[in-house]
């Protein structure tokens, strides 16, 4: 059962030449949390935006909940459509208390039990009447989303909601948001061009690039299996190379060595390939295979991040981004010996 179905959606603005999504197709599946994740211009606002009723498509339609929302011949509102929206700068009402913004608009018989419940459900109890100003960014942010919950939207749409929030505190709402979306049952799709939240929060992440999607997969899919060298690059760090599918078929030749892979397509020996090697899959030991000089390292806490030149076998010099172990003594102008870990190199179709 899909909550929300998108089928060859295209949306151009007037006055510009180039659409800003094009015939864009997807259907979410009822309960999932999807994010649509792209770089900055890319139309993944414009797609959340078609969703919500904020923009009309000049081709296409849109279904929420099994009722057409947007065809070439009928349109729904937005307070029609069963929308919960959060917005980047979680536009609550500064003159309003906690209760008041969570109510605002609900008129049902069941108000006030209503909005004690969605309070409950965000772990705000007790900040009713504070005002927005009398609270923490990450407050703020559970209000806006308890604000959206309150009418038990089919959908919930949210817009780049971690982007005001400090790093600690983004990566406690990653998990809070998540879990209070499932609790709710709601729908959501989330816009986002920071990949970690994206991987941390989605069941599903569609990767979008000059309005058009690039992959659509679980988080695992889109950073073990990217399907071009866009999505690899975009998504974490990696090194692109050039290979060919080896004599057995489930291994790739490139110039580190032949390199067993999981995931070759099904392409036949001797096809010509990317690969997307990943930072932490070059491991630096001892006895390692490969040779390469440290050019500059970065200490980020978790890994020292290095680019490495490597002179290889096909005579060419590579310049390989590796993360190494925080632990390891290593400075520029050392020399490094490492090897290849398989896990994390994946095959991609030219
Ligand atoms: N109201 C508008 N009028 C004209 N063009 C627009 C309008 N809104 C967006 N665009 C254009 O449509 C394209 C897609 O924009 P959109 O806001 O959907 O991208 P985005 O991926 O959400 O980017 P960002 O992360 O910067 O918000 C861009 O080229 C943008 O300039």
């Amino acid at each position: 059962m899909y909550d929300i179905e998108l089928k060859g959606i295209t949306k151009t603005y007037a006055g510009s030449s180039e659409a800003a999504v094009k015939n864009l197709t997807l259907s979410l599946e009822r309960g999932s949390i999807v994010t649509l994740l792209g770089p900055s211009g890319c139309g993944k606002s414009t797609t959340l935006r078609l969703i919500a009723g904020f923009e009309q498509a000049e081709e296409g339609k849109i279904v929420l909940a099994g009722k057409t929302v947007s065809d070439g011949g009928c349109w729904t509102p937005p307070e029609k459509r069963g929308v919960g929206m959060v917005f980047q700068d979680y536009a609550l009402f500064p003159h309003l208390t906690v209760f008041e913004n969570v109510g605002f608009g609900y008129k049902e018989k069941d108000r006030n039990e209503r909005i004690k419940e969605v309070l409950e459900l965000v772990s705000l109890q007790g900040f009713e009447k504070r005002y927005p100003n009398e609270l923490s960014g990450g407050q703020q942010q559970r209000v806006a989303l308890a604000r959206a919950l309150t009418r038990r939207p089919v959908v919930v749409l949210l817009d780049e909601p971690f982007s005001n929030l400090d790093a600690d505190l983004r990566v406690q709402m990653r998990m809070d948001v998540r879990r209070i979306i499932k609790e709710a049952g709601a729908t959501a799709v989330f816009v986002s061009h920071d990949q970690k939240d994206a991987l941390a929060i989605s069941d599903r992440v569609v990767v979008m690039k000059d309005g058009e999607i690039q992959q659509d997969g679980t988080p695992r899919e889109i950073y073990q299996f990217p399907e071009n060298v866009f999505v690899a690059t975009f998504v974490g760090q990696t090194n692109i190379m050039e290979g060919v599918i080896g004599k057995d078929g489930h291994s790739v030749d490139t110039p580190l060595g032949n390199i067993p892979c999981r995931h070759t397509h099904d392409l036949t020996p001797g096809t010509e390939v990317h690969i997307s090697v990943r930072a932490e899959s070059l491991e630096m030991c001892k006895d390692g295979p490969l040779e390469g000089r440290v050019m500059n390292t970065v200490y980020t806490g978790s890994t020292i991040d290095s680019y490495i030149e490597v002179l290889l076998p096909d005579g060419k010099t590579y310049n390989l981004l590796v993360h190494f172990h925080p632990e390891i003594k290593i400075k520029a102008g050392d020399t490094a010996r490492f090897k290849v870990l398989p896990d994390f190199v994946a095959v991609i179709r030219h």
